[in-house]
């Protein structure tokens, strides 16, 4: 596995090792021991995984008092993923990072605590997989609107498929005043 690092400090882009050969293909999405250098002390006490079709744009999620880390993995399909750093003694924070995430391409996305995440399918469908560092409560979950002018995420074109929840998130500004950062 190589492990890249992006322009927001502790987002690690992770290019899996694949072994082909004449029946198709294997590929280890997770070692303990090879992964501690990545998610340093972190560990993983769940597994998610959403199936969604194109257009669909799920986010930007977070919790606020046990924020998730994520290792995050497109099985199916094409997305691009969004990261937004919410972790308050950041230089980066407000700031986002998008990329495009392909099943063929075997990468994986390392995000840290502290994030807002959110997924906008470019495919006909898309199967993401992600492992977190702590258990879902979605009494503490909260809501960043995906299109807030402040953050001016340059989503891809293309019709946007929300949830209620998504289609009523909240401003950055609003989330800080009411002291719903992680
Ligand atoms: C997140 C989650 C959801 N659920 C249930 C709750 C709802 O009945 C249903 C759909 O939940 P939601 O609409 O919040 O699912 P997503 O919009 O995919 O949420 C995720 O979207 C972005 C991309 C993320 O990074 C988060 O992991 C997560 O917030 O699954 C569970 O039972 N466990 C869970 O961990």
């Amino acid at each position: 596995m190589k492990v890249h690092d992006t322009a927001l400090a502790g987002v690690k882009r992770i290019e899996l090792e694949v072994y082909h050969d004449e029946r198709g293909s294997f590929l280890e999405s997770y070692h303990a021991q090879r992964y501690a250098a990545v998610v340093g002390t972190h560990r993983f006490v769940q597994d998610n995984c959403s199936y969604s079709g194109r257009g669909v744009l799920r986010g930007l999620h977070y919790q606020v008092k046990h924020p998730q880390g994520k290792l995050l993995r497109v099985s199916q399909g094409e997305i691009f993923d969004v990261v937004v750093d919410l972790r308050r003694d950041s230089s980066t924070f407000g700031r986002w990072e998008g990329m495009v995430l392909a099943a063929d391409g075997h990468t994986q996305l390392w995000i840290p605590p502290g994030f807002a995440h959110g997924l906008y399918v470019l495919s006909d469908s898309a199967v993401v997989e992600y492992k977190c560092t702590d258990i879902y409560r979605p009494d503490d979950e909260a809501c960043l609107r995906w299109n807030d002018p402040e953050l001016a995420i340059a989503w891809p074109e293309g019709a946007k498929v929300l949830s209620s929840k998504d289609r009523n998130g909240a401003s950055l500004t609003q989330l800080h005043e009411e002291g719903r950062l992680p």
